[in-house]
């Protein structure tokens, strides 16, 4: 049997963690043969925490074999002790009349503290996927609060960004969605994300020359894909919930499995011409569970790609100096 991994929370008594965490506890983020604890971390308001206990009931109920203990709490110190990753789903949505910039100084309060925790009591290994919005920015801020841990164990989500775009391809191609391959995010979880189609692949084939319309990829494929969010937001009256939790065990199960090749926002190093400060959504290969190297060698040289980085690049930077004050 193997040790346990202790998986930390935040926001689980929310609508993504009502999904994620009955995935967590049945072995598909991290495998069927590996045990977990779950720390479970919600906000000191009795609600949330009362909430959270319903959730804990429901994870007993479930009799997961593999679910060996739970710790509920409202202390970031509690919740992120010895934690091998820590989830950071939790954040404040934006309200009636929020600008951008309100959001980003609202959650960068919450990952300051999130990240400066994690860095001193979380587990030697430890490693952190960022989901609350503004996520690319969000784990920016949180990795600025390291001195121990390294920039590369800090991530952020574009993973539903990429499911949606495989999706979507299949769909225009009238073709089974495993025949999509290497399509990959760029850039922000945000509409100026880049799904960079110029190397997606059909059944083996260019998916350029299977699907034969350029303007439909380089049009309404980037913003079905990039607007998926608010079409969700429009449709249902809340946010993507079992879909982003069903990324975020994409994420970190493709994170923990060597060889696998997925989108994910890191520290962007000056990859692909982003700032070399920002988080941005790149391919990465698995090398070694959780760690992970950025493939470089996709060319993105073409004019539309060009112009396409660079916007999704400019937004970063905005957003980056819009929290400048909080950063280190
Ligand atoms: N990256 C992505 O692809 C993606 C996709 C969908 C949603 N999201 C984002 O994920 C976040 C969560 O979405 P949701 O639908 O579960 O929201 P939700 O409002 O249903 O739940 C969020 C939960 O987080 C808790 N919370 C807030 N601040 C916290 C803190 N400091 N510590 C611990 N818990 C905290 C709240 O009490 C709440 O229970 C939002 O920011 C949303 O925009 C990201
Ligand atoms: O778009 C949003 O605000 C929610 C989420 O980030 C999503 O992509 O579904």
């Amino acid at each position: 049997m193997k040790a346990p991994i202790r998986v930390a929370v935040t926001g689980a008594a929310g609508q993504i963690g009502y999904s994620l965490l009955f995935r967590i506890a049945s072995g598909h983020m991290f495998g069927p043969d590996q045990p977990v604890i779950l720390q479970l971390i919600e906000i000191p308001v009795e609600k949330a925490m009362k909430a959270l206990e319903g959730v804990a009931m429901e994870l007993d109920d479930c009799a997961f074999p593999l679910l060996k203990d739970m710790v509920l709490t409202d202390n970031g110190e509690t919740g992120f002790k010895d934690a091998n990753w820590s989830l950071l789903v939790g954040a404040r949505p934006r309200g009636p009349g929020m600008e951008r910039a309100d959001l980003l100084k609202g959650n960068g309060v919450i990952f300051t503290a999130q990240g400066e925790i994690i860095d001193r009591v979380a587990a030697e290994d430890a490693r952190v996927a960022v989901v609350g919005n503004p996520a690319n920015t969000n784990v920016m801020i949180a990795a600025s609060k390291a001195k121990r841990l390294t920039a590369d164990r800090f991530t952020a989500m574009v993973r539903l960004d990429q499911n949606r775009a495989q999706a979507q391809l299949a769909k225009k191609a009238g073709v089974d969605l495993t025949a999509v391959k290497d399509i990959f995010i760029y850039g922000n979880h945000s509409p100026s994300m880049y799904p960079a189609f110029a190397h997606a692949t059909i059944d083996g084939k260019p998916a350029a020359e299977v699907i034969n319309d350029q303007a439909y990829l380089e049009g309404d494929f980037c913003s079905t894909v990039g607007k998926r969010g608010a079409a969700i937001i429009a449709a249902r009256g809340l946010s993507s919930a079992a879909s982003a939790a069903n990324a975020l065990v994409d994420h970190v199960h493709d994170l923990m499995t060597p060889g696998a090749i997925h989108s994910v926002a890191v520290k962007s190093e000056g990859r692909y011409g982003f700032d070399p400060d920002v988080w941005a959504g790149m391919p990465v290969r698995t090398t070694t569970p959780g760690a992970y190297e950025v493939i470089t060698d996709y060319d993105l040289s073409d004019a539309f790609s060009q112009q396409k980085l660079a916007a999704t690049n400019q937004e970063l930077v905005d957003e980056r100096a819009m929290v400048a004050d909080m950063l280190g």
